[in-house]
């Protein structure tokens, strides 16, 4: 943690040369009393390890503390990626005690982001394939940079997994069943603008996206709280329920999963051609 360093190693290294040890993963900042950022700033990709989601878990909860606060941008310290998604690493040969423990964490971030009182704008400027998509569909509204060339959707198959039940129930319910039937299974990646075609965002932007959806938050953070939680508590109470009520036998369909040997195959594989690239 940043925090163990002594101050003058604080204001001397750059925090480019920081480890992901001694990183807060996270920034919190507040532009304005009911606007906070939450920025992701685990390099090089901002996966999310059991400590990365644990402490984006941790950040909302420090946001929501704060009753004034009524909506949250999330957003990435990187400038061409948003989240490269689950850290695979922690797939590769782990401990079933390890890997059982990162599920948990994994459904947690989900359970919190999606449930939060807050308003919560997904500024995607740079690729947010698979868990990097989770995050984005977790959010009320998505705002993505127009850049041709980055990418968006669950491209679990093409890693030989398959994305878990609720992540699926996600997919269908925010672009439709037939796109997430045909997306799911060839484990596509859309451009902005396709993705915006079927509404897996809700906005393209040329402009820096931070700028727009700041004036977002803004306009989200106008709708009188109550309302607008009863109306979020409505529409996405019963996924968060199944959930809650299936948390268990998720933990257990992943790791059999994540452990059978064709599966380790199938991961070792991608990661030495991601590594190889
Ligand atoms: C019946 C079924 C029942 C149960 C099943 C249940 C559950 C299964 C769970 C499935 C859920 C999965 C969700 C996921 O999120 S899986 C992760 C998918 N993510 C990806 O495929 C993204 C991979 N990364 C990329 O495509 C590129 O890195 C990216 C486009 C994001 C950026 O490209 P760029 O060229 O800028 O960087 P790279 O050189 O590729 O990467 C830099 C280094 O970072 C490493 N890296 C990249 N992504 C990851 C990652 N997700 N996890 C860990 N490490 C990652 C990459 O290897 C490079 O490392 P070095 O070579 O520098 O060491």
């Amino acid at each position: 943690m940043l925090s163990r360093l002594s101050p003058l190693a604080q204001r001397t290294i750059s925090p480019r040369l920081l480890s992901n040890a001694q990183r807060t993963l996270v920034n919190i900042s507040y532009p304005s009393p009911k606007i906070a950022v939450l920025e992701l700033d685990r390099p090089p990709v901002n996966s999310l390890s059991l400590e990365m989601s644990a402490k984006i878990v941790e950040s909302i909860k420090e946001i929501e503390s704060n009753p004034e606060v009524q909506a949250m941008v999330l957003k990435s310290s990187n400038p061409k990626i948003f989240s490269a998604g689950l850290d695979i690493t922690e797939m590769n040969r782990p401990t079933v005690a390890r890997l059982e423990d990162f599920w948990r964490n994994i459904q947690t971030l989900f359970l919190t982001l999606y449930s939060t009182r807050l308003s919560t704008i997904a500024s995607i400027d740079g690729h947010s394939p698979a868990g990097g998509c989770l995050l984005a569909m977790s959010c009320d509204y998505r705002i993505m940079s127009a850049t041709p060339s980055y990418k968006i959707g669950l491209n679990e198959t093409k890693l030989g997994i398959a994305a878990p039940y609720w992540l699926k129930d996600l997919f269908v319910t925010t672009i439709g069943y037939r796109e997430a039937e045909v997306g799911l299974a060839l484990g596509k990646l859309y451009s902005p603008k396709e993705a915006l075609e079927i509404k897996l965002v809700d906005e393209l932007v040329d402009s820096p996206v931070i700028d727009v959806a700041l004036k977002r938050a803004d306009e989200w953070a106008s709708i009188p709280e109550k309302g607008r939680v009863a109306s979020k508590v409505m529409l996405r109470g019963a996924m968060i329920q199944d959930l809650e009520e299936k948390r268990e036998m998720d933990v257990g369909w992943f790791r059999d999963f994540i452990m059978e040997e064709g599966v380790q195959k199938g991961i070792e594989g991608y990661l030495k051609n991601l590594s190889k690239k």
